[in-house]
């Protein structure tokens, strides 16, 4: 017997240390296996290193002479050990039933591991509830006639007080810590094969029959024998008064050999585990299958019914445009093969951590700033696999281009491409202060049926979306833009611009309800045209593909490279045509194409496409691109821009977006709701589709309207970042001032008394000194502005050397919150008028936190609170240069040197002709005016501090940092 545990001690002790060292520090990414594995090499360690005590105890004769305390220990971590590993081997069969028998519900890695610690915690916890009574009372007996003590040897009947007791202990150890676990686990095994036999290679077959062997060997031998005399032992005891309490005590010896088998399990179980072990073991020439493994556990888990070995010649990586990759050239079902080609592609670029570049052209723009303009994670990703260096710019380009201008799919796309890459090149100079060398856009479109899918707003759009595409072929177009950019002698920047766009073709399955909505509720669909990701879980519902795979993912890499290629190896063929802009000129519009040089000519394929947005069958054969390309659109488009102004105002006036329903509301539905005319509300809702603001869609026969993203985030009005109070100051205070804009302008004053019918004295005395609810409006709309900007001005600094700030006519306080929760050492006084600090209570109950508080006070005339940072935000443009040096002055005198001075303001560029945001709002405004970066230091600099920093941030407003000199 103790020769038994000797070699089951070594061989725990050397397979669980290496286990443990390879799990803990040489495995990535700790999923939830990973993390049941370390819970089971924790508790084989424990059992490993309370052996050598047992095999003491045993050569001493079985004389136990370390304590009552010692044995509780002893006997405790026998158990603990057993049933810990009872209960995490039933948690690993159940991970792996998730994995691959419902694989859809259970996809997000990060909240499985939460789960898998909280597990292993639970699991401790009953264990130990269990077997209190095993920890609580003295296990040690003395025994006269032999003169030795035994530990757990015998056990005493006094242990628990009564009948009831004994049976509930045994019955809870036997059911609920070995019998449903064991049914549980049998159960996951039989489902995870049965799945596997249908979809999977050999080598995966092979390996989890394997391991459900290894686990029911584990519990027949090691586990049940136990068990099951600890249930005769309880019966025999109770009704007929017999013990087999030594033949349940020698089968605990066999328990513990599970200790050893445990590494096995993580050898089949875990393919990192695997991989480790193999390279530990010098194993290092790594096959295909292995490489595919590698890169498939850094993507997510181990445990996916996608992990198959591929290893074949003609299955090779190819990136060719019309390579296809379809469900007939082998036996391997198309998921499992898609899966591992895109696997592949990973494998292969990141061999090495310095990752390659593999094609030769990629080299070629060594040292540029490349910048991609998407916000796509999956293109993000396929240009980093590439080992280019790139920076992500996420183009403002809105995507509400009118597909009826456009005679094909493609042409959108390329156009909503060019558009967001012109947009983030335009832009880096002035908010990042960086010319970009080159730019690249891309957009993907999905289209079936003659309709545009782009990305699903809701659950039921992405249901409507996915049975259309149930068990037909459909195509997805990438558009894709190279804007590359030279800087001229006088500011002028050249845009050379090469479009190109890659097509594939793509057939789902048919799909059964069941399986729509559980892709749908898997959250996957959302943020993908199409609403789905062949990359992912949506590749399950995918039967072949026709084309480039990386064009679906969202990028056409290979035809990118061949692209640049031309580009840089001079092909007259290349397909670009020049815009220039100048920096500092007027200009009909930002940009003005001036020559194209040559452009492949389009062959629309397709002769008509409708927009899945609008459902009428839109056919606008005759309005294509290329006829229009003399015509105005930015002209039009401000034209036009007051009606657009008007509809936003009005669908928020009226409330249109805050009735919105998730499922769709009909026009006479809103109508209703928001008590309007049918006639008027259609209307209305229409120009709200058409300029972004709603979608519009035919679900189950009927048209229906909901709310975009965007207006769902900043629209509805009782959302965290809602502008709707901001937007009805709009309407209500800025746009009677805008009427009365051409007066403004023959006489030079603001238009207030025209307007409002009064003179003003002081635009905010004058709103103040008017009924609360003016005031209440005030403030709600510049709440709603803080809200939005507050964040990225907090943290544009680092701002740790201070401990105390004043938010010098801070409002509702809405800024300086932000300014605690991005600064956790500082403490804000918000100081404005009394009319507004009176008022603040109405915006407390969301905002609670003690280091900030509230002073009332005039700026121009009282004593401002002392501090050791002022910010001033939206504040110096509503005055003349006067009043500015008046408060700066003051604020001057209470700073002390090394005091700091936050300015936040919207930045005009040094020509003062952008952004125009900052333009068009200085037309209403009283006395004040915007500045530059260069003025506002030019007056503040007068009051002794200096700039520190300029920070143009993408967000309504930039900030600036100054110090009070010494
Ligand atoms: C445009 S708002 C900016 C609010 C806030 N700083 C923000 O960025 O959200 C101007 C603020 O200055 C306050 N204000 C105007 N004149 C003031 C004065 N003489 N003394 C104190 N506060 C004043 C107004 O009440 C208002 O809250």
């Amino acid at each position: 017997m103790s020769a038994i545990y000797v070699i089951v001690t070594l061989v725990n002790v050397c397979g669980n240390g290496l286990s443990m060292w390879l799990l803990l520090f040489r495995t990535y990414p700790k999923t939830p296996s990973i993390i049941f594995m370390i819970n089971l090499t924790i508790t084989d360690l424990a059992m490993g290193l309370a052996l050598p005590f047992q095999i003491m105890y045993q050569l001493q004769g079985y004389n136990w002479t370390l304590g009552s305390s010692m044995c509780n220990v002893l006997t405790v971590t026998f158990f603990v050990n057993m049933y810990c590993s009872i209960l995490t081997m039933t948690a690993i069969s159940v991970e792996r039933y998730m994995g691959i028998v419902k694989p859809m519900r259970f996809k997000r890695a990060n909240v499985k591991t939460r789960y898998a610690i909280i597990a292993c915690i639970f699991m401790w916890a009953i264990v130990l509830a269990v077997l209190s009574p095993l920890e609580k009372t003295d296990l040690t007996f003395y025994v006269p006639e032999l003169n030795i003590t035994t530990c757990f040897d015998i056990l005493k009947k006094d242990m628990l007080p009564s009948l009831a007791h004994w049976t509930a202990f045994l019955f809870a150890m036997f059911f609920v810590l070995f019998l449903c676990p064991f049914i549980i686990t049998v159960y996951s095994y039989i489902r995870i094969i049965c799945v596997l036999i249908k979809n999977s290679n050999s080598n995966q077959k092979e390996r989890a029959v394997r391991l459900a062997f290894i686990v029911m060997f584990v519990f027949i031998v090691c586990f049940a024998p136990n068990n099951i005399l600890l249930l005769a032992h309880t019966i025999t005891k109770l009704y007929y008064k017999k013990s087999l309490y030594m033949y349940y005590k020698l089968s605990l010896s066999l328990s513990c050999i599970n200790s050893c088998l445990d590494p096995f399990i993580y050898y089949l179980a875990s393919k990192d585990f695997r991989r480790k072990m193999r390279q530990m073991l010098k194993l290092q020439n790594l096959s295909m299958v292995d490489m595919s493994e590698m890169s498939e556990c850094r993507r997510e888990s181990f445990h996916s019914a996608r992990t198959g070995s591929i290893g074949k010649a003609d299955d090779k990586p190819s990136i060719s445009r019309h390579h296809a990759v379809n469900a007939h050239a082998s036996d391997t079902p198309p998921l499992f093969r898609l899966s591992s080609w895109w696997t592949r592609i990973g494998a292969v670029v990141q061999t090495s951590e310095d990752k390659m570049v593999l094609h030769p052209v990629m080299s070629k723009l060594h040292g540029k700033l490349v910048v991609l303009a998407s916000a796509s994670p999956r293109r993000r990703e396929i240009l980093t696999n590439t080992g280019l260096r790139f920076e992500v710019v996420p183009s403002w380009f809105k995507e509400t281009l009118d597909k009826a201008l456009f005679k094909t799919p493609y042409e959108y796309a390329v156009e909503t491409a060019k558009q967001k890459a012109l947009e983030v090149a335009q832009r880096m100079p002035l908010k990042h202060l960086k010319n970009p060398d080159i730019v690249i856009g891309a957009d993907t479109v999905v289209t079936v049926d003659g309709l545009i899918l782009e990305k699903p707003v809701d659950k039921q759009d992405a249901y409507c979306m996915l049975s259309r595409l149930s068990g037909k072929e459909h195509s997805v177009y990438t558009g894709v833009v190279i804007v590359l950019c030279h800087e001229r002698e006088g500011g002028e920047t050249e845009y050379k611009v090469v479009d190109f766009y890659e097509e594939t073709k793509v057939k789902f399955a048919e799909l059964s309800e069941e399986m729509l909505w559980e892709y749908i509720n898997s959250g996957e669909p959302m943020d993908k045209a199409g609403g789905y990701g062949i990359q992912a879980l949506g590749g399950m519902l995918v039967e072949y593909v026709q084309g480039d795979f990386l064009n679906v993912v969202g990028f056409p890499l290979n035809h990118f490279c061949k692209e640049l290629g031309r580009i840089y190896n001079g092909s007259p063929e290349s397909p670009a045509y020049k815009i220039k802009c100048k920096k500092s000129q007027e200009s009909d519009g930002p940009c003005t194409s001036v020559s194209r040089l040559s452009k492949e000519a389009v062959q629309p394929d397709i002769s008509s496409f409708t927009n899945s947005d609008s459902v009428h069958n839109v056919v606008e054969p005759e309005a294509t691109k290329s006829s229009n390309e003399g015509f105005p659109h930015s002209l039009v488009e401000l034209l036009d821009g007051f009606k657009a102004s008007k509809t936003l105002f009005t669908a928020s006036k009226l409330g249109v977006f805050d009735v919105m329903s998730d499922s769709g509301l009909t026009v006479d539905e809103v109508a209703i709701q928001i008590n309007a005319s049918v006639l008027g509300t259609e209307k209305l809702l229409d120009a709200a589709v058409s300029i972004g603001l709603l979608h519009k869609l035919k679900c189950e026969d009927k048209l229906v309207y909901r709310n975009t993203e965007q207006a769902r985030q900043f629209l509805v009005s009782d959302s965290p970042l809602s502008l709707h109070a901001y937007i009805l100051h709009c309407n209500d205070m800025i746009w009677p001032l805008f009427n009365h804009l051409e007066s403004a302008v023959r006489e030079g004053t603001n238009q207030h008394e025209r307007a409002f019918g009064k003179k003003p004295e002081n635009v905010f005395q004058d709103i103040y000194f008017k009924k609360d609810d003016m005031v209440m409006r005030f403030m709600n709309a510049m709440h709603s502005i803080a809200k939005v900007s507050g964040r990225d001005v907090a943290t544009a600094f680092d701002l740790s050397r201070f401990r105390t700030a004043c938010d010098v006519g801070g409002c509702t306080g809405a800024m300086a919150y932000e300014f605690t929760k991005a600064h956790p050492d500082l403490s804000v006084i918000v100081f404005d008028l009394p009319a507004v600090i009176e008022m603040r209570s109405h915006f407390q109950p969301l905002e609670q936190d003690s280091r900030v508080s509230f002073v009332a006070g005039d700026f121009f005339k009282d004593d401002i609170p002392k501090a050791d940072l002022y910010i001033l935000a939206r504040i110096l443009h509503d005055w003349s240069d006067d009043k500015v040096h008046g408060l700066l002055s003051k604020l001057s005198k209470t700073c002390t040197p090394g005091c700091g001075l936050l300015l936040s303001e919207i930045l005009l560029d040094e020509e003062r002709t952008r952004p125009s945001r900052a333009l068009l709002q200085a037309l209403s405004m009283t006395e004040g005016s915007q500045r530059s970066a260069t003025e506002y230091s030019n007056l503040i600099r007068k009051h002794g501090f200096s700039p520190v920093h300029t920070r143009y941030t993408d967000n309504l407003l930039d900030a600036m940092l100054f110090v009070k000199d010494d």
